[in-house]
This record gives C-alpha cells, sequence and structure tokens, in this order.
C-alpha cells in the first residue's frame, strides 16, 4: 500500500504540489492533468528520487525519507523518454547492470535476461546495440531493465508519449499483463480506460479521483 500523508512539493521557493493526501491500494492507477500539473513530481515522490518538502510517502509502512534503498528496490520507476534510461551500449549489459547491482548470480542474470527478452520478442537483440532500437523496443527494454529486479510497484511516467500507435499498443498490452501494481502518469486517455482510478492534478492538487468512466468526462469538462 502507499500512502502520502499531508505532502507537499516545492523546487526552491515554487511551490508544485500542495497539501496531497491519497492512500494507492488499487492495481491500476493512472495520474493524468495538464501540462505542469505536477504529475512527474508527483511521480517521482513514489520511489523517492524527491523527497517531500513537508509530509510523508510511505511505501507498505516504510517512509522514503528513511528506507530510501529498500523503497527504489520495490518501487520500480520507467522514466518518460528510455533514453534516459538505458545507460550500456548493449541490449543485454543493460540489463545485466540492475541486477548486477543487486548481487543477483551470473547465472541468474543469464536467465532472467533470455526470459524478459522472450516474453517482449527481443530475444535476437539480445547482442544488439541499444541505441539502434526502435522506439518502442526501446521503451520495452526500459520497462524489461526495471521488471528484471522485480519490483512490487511499478511507476511509469508518460510511458507511452514518443511512441506511435503500434508501440503505444504494445506497450499497453505488457502494462495489462503484468502482475505488478501500476501506477502512471500520462496525457493518453485510451491508455488508462480500463484502469481501477484516475487521479486528475490540477496546478498542484488532487481535483478529481474517480473511476476513469467518472474521472475522464470530468478531466475533459476541466479542459474545455
Ligand atoms: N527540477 C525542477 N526545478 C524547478 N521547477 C520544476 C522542476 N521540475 C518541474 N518543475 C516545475 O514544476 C511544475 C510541475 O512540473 P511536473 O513536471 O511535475 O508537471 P507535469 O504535470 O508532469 O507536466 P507535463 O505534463 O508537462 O509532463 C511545473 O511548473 C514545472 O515547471
Amino acid at each position: 500500500m502507499i500512502q502520502i500523508e499531508n505532502v507537499s512539493l516545492s523546487y526552491g521557493t515554487r511551490a508544485v504540489l500542495h497539501d496531497i493526501s491519497l492512500t494507492l491500494t488499487e492495481r491500476r492507477i493512472a495520474i493524468i492533468g495538464a501540462n505542469g500539473s505536477g504529475k512527474s513530481s508527483f511521480a517521482r515522490l513514489l520511489n523517492g528520487l524527491l523527497l517531500p518538502t513537508s509530509g510523508t510517502v510511505r511505501i507498505d509502512g516504510q517512509t522514503t525519507k528513511d528506507n530510501g534503498k529498500d523503497i527504489r528496490r520495490k518501487v520500480g520507476f520507467v522514466f518518460q523518454n528510455p533514453d534516459n534510461q538505458i545507460v550500456f551500449p548493449v541490449v543485454e549489459e543493460d540489463l545485466a547492470f540492475g541486477m548486477k547491482n543487486l548481487g543477483f548470480s551470473k547465472d541468474t542474470i543469464a536467465t532472467k535476461t533470455t526470459d524478459i527478452l522472450t516474453r517482449y520478442d527481443m530475444l535476437h537483440l539480445r547482442d544488439h546495440p541499444a541505441h539502434l532500437l526502435s522506439g518502442g523496443q526501446k521503451q520495452l527494454l526500459a520497462i524489461s531493465g526495471v521488471l528484471v529486479m522485480e519490483p512490487i510497484y511499478l511507476v511509469l511516467d508518460e510511458p507511452t508519449t514518443l511512441l506511435d500507435l503500434r508501440n503505444k499498443r504494445r506497450i499497453s498490452a505488457a502494462l495489462n499483463a503484468l502482475g505488478q501494481t501500476i501506477i502512471l502518469t500520462t496525457h493518453d486517455l485510451d491508455l488508462i480506460a480500463a484502469y481501477d482510478r484516475v487521479i486528475v492534478f490540477d496546478e498542484g492538487r488532487v481535483v478529481i479521483d474517480d473511476t476513469p468512466a467518472n474521472a475522464i468526462p470530468a478531466y475533459e469538462s476541466l479542459m474545455a
């Protein structure tokens, strides 16, 4: 369970999130809102990439402030642009990096690499230069690099924004098939139509928190 208790966030003197309290228990949660409404900042609070200026973010009882290492293991984070996440030149090396850091054995790393590449039809790309992958393949590699570390929660910041329709659908299907709890920010309302919960941010505040059937039309009215 993720508990956000009276969380505010400022960058210097600029306040961008204001006194947010939420308990996140559903398996599929979407965060939507206008540009600059604070979605990415909120997402980054969930795995301790950012710490609140005031208030507390608690993951299964542990605060992000005091348990950074555990939290980053539990809460995987996928950035909007996979180029910011893929750090090694070859696909296999990039997947191995996080697992090596966690102390996984060579055999485990090899098996998990084969498994995840097979799952996403990319086994033939094992020795391929990562920068030559297509946009969709890069995003799948970025997601794979997080999944092999076995997070319980997966936070994704606009995972389909840079993708064409075919790749959007591919990523959407890949996410739907996962057992993890997913929290994602997006402008892609089709992606979240079957989600359990949609939270709408406006100027750093939660203004709608409902099912997609209710929240999406309410958001569209807000933006009209
Ligand atoms: N590192 C930073 N330093 C200062 N201000 C920042 C920083 N990151 C974001 N901001 C500001 O915080 C506010 C919220 O930004 P954030 O990226 O969280 O919004 P967002 O809803 O994700 O926007 P978008 O839909 O455009 O990605 C914006 O006004 C932005 O300019």
